[in-house]
């Protein structure tokens, strides 16, 4: 008789890289819709029409009326009155300006105009942060890692992108609404229904993340897993990487910030569409699972037990790894929301080539993370590869904060170095939990960290848009707005690297003594 060996779906390379090149893809989708306002900053807060210049240089639209009106009026100009009308793609404008007591004639070519909503420095802020605001408030990361560990990958994973999607469609709606003085929640309607599309958002991406971490646990547990969890963040990156390249561009050509809302909702449904594909991989690996155990005569194994949590809570270890992940990742995403307009005003880079730059740290990390993952597999050595990125991070924004140096080939080199700290560690923290943490016990463990990262996702970019509001915005004698001095934010943002180098620091010591092996190979020979 033939005896045929039953084997799990898993154990074919195929199909386990193909069921985590979906969960990826859907995850990307997410990425590139929680980054896709980041560039737009510039024209979120001003009000208005913004007119961009075919020589890369902007102005809001009522300044540029200005300038040409009031020399017209005085008959310097009198064949270029320039009305708002005529503020569209092709028009010439000309008009005087003083310039270190000189008049100075000045012909530009507009290459676009798009609408500013006028928001605050403090709103942007608020927006921004408001991503994990369901998340830390109402508990619903906490709650997502039980659903999970409860539910199953399924139900969650279906669930949240479900989530993402209608997040993301509630922003969209916001954005492309005018909704004149009408508040909510105290708040200018538009900046309220646009933070509660984000926080709706910001829920559905937390759970689908951590469902994500253990869809990749459950397909590679003794194969490839960090290698894994290095490209399914580098996949992560790329769509950071392309929200902060096109969002400006997008929004400039079709006139309106809500456009590449529109372009990320579109893409989410798609995510969404994925997931369900996976679903139906995630159903025969089941059955195929269950089928080798009855063959091997093996029973279930128990699920998930509330009292399960007592045992993540009192490891020294698992807080340590919460901290650092809170306090570095504080120095990177929300730096991201303000580094353009960081470019734009500190580094005197045109607003259409500013997204870019940051958009070098996504790019940089896309190769990067897999390879400091492999590394770590190969070598160890992950908690000194986390303090070298602390170290780095620190460096990197204390350097930003400096009033020196202020050319835009030094922001790319500093951005390079930021990129190569956040594929550092990244790469070694989160294969790292699985040493600390038992496996069964690993959703609520990526949750309660998912958890504890949202309420720095949250508050820090609450704080340094009212640090930018009350000590870095520059105003003329008329109350304008003429620039921005950085050096506030960037000095909050250094004091969370420090801060990072401490904790992983501490991590180091504690691991020499709990011989958790985060010094250790992952893979034995
Ligand atoms: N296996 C865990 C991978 C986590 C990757 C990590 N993501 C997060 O920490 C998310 N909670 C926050 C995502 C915010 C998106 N802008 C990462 O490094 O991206």
């Amino acid at each position: 008789m033939k005896e045929t060996i039953q084997k799990r779906l898993s154990d074919s390379k195929t199909a386990r890289w193909t069921a985590l090149f979906i969960v990826s893809f859907t995850m990307m989708c997410g990425y590139f819709l929680t980054d896709v306002m980041s560039p737009l900053e510039n024209l979120l807060t001003t009000k208005g029409q913004v007119v961009y210049f075919t020589d890369d240089t902007s102005m809001p639209a009522d300044s540029l009326v200005a300038k040409v009106n009031y020399f017209s009026s005085e008959e310097m100009l009198s064949n270029s009155l320039l009305t708002v009308e005529q503020l569209e793609e092709g028009s010439k404008v000309q008009y005087y300006e003083m310039q270190n007591g000189a008049q100075t004639q000045t012909e530009k070519t507009i290459s676009s105009v798009a609408r500013g909503e006028g928001w605050s420095s403090t709103e942007y802020g608020f927006f921004s942060g408001a991503y994990g605001l369901i998340n830390v408030f109402l508990l619903m990361l906490f709650f997502g890692g039980v659903i999970l560990d409860k539910m199953g990958i399924r139900f969650t994973g279906m669930m949240s992108s479900g989530l993402m999607f209608m997040g993301a469609l509630i922003k969209w709606y916001a954005l492309s609404s005018d909704f004149g003085d009408a508040q909510l929640f105290g708040m200018d309607m538009q900046v309220a229904l646009a933070s509660l599309g984000f926080a709706i958002f910001g829920m559905g991406a937390e759970i689908t993340g951590i469902t994500a971490s253990k869809v990749i646990v459950k397909w590679f547990a003794g194969k490839e897993l960090a290698l894994a969890m290095g490209l399914q963040v580098a996949m992560a990156r790329i769509g950071t990487a392309v929200a902060l390249a096109v969002s400006l561009p997008v929004a400039r050509w079709m006139g309106d910030v809500s456009y590449p809302v529109l372009f990320g909702a579109i893409l989410l449904c798609v995510g969404f569409a994925s997931y369900m594909i996976y679903c139906v991989m995630d159903r025969k690996e089941d059955a195929s699972a269950a089928a080798v155990r009855m063959e091997n005569g093996e029973t279930e194994e128990e699920g998930f037990k509330l009292s399960d949590l007592k045992l993540i809570f009192c490891s020294k270890g698992f807080w340590l790894i919460n901290l650092l992940c809170l306090m570095f990742y504080a120095g990177v995403f929300p730096f991201l929301k303000f580094a353009t307009k960081l470019m734009i005003y500190k580094y005197d880079v045109p607003e259409s080539f500013a997204g870019l730059i940051p958009a070098l740290l996504p790019f940089g990390t896309i190769l990067l993370t897999p390879v400091f993952g492999s590394l770590y597999d190969r070598i160890g050595r992950g908690a000194t590869l986390m303090i070298i990125g602390s170290v780095m991070l620190t460096v990197v924004h204390v350097l930003f904060a400096l009033p020196v140096m202020n050319y835009w080939w030094f922001a790319v080199i500093v951005m390079i170095v930021l990129g190569i700290a956040f594929s550092l560690v990244p790469s070694a923290m989160w294969p790292s939990v699985p040493k600390i943490i038992p496996m069964k016990q690993l959703g609520s463990a990526y949750a309660t960290i998912f958890y504890i990262q949202n309420i720095g996702l949250t508050m820090v970019p609450w704080l340094i848009g009212w640090v930018i509001e009350h000590f870095a915005t520059l105003r003329n004698e008329a109350g304008v707005i003429v620039g921005y001095d950085y050096t506030a934010p960037m000095v909050i943002f250094a004091v969370f690297g420090l801060c990072a180098i401490l904790i992983s620091t501490l991590l180091r010591v504690e691991d020499s003594k709990k011989h958790y092996g985060l010094e250790e190979a992952n893979m034995k020979k």
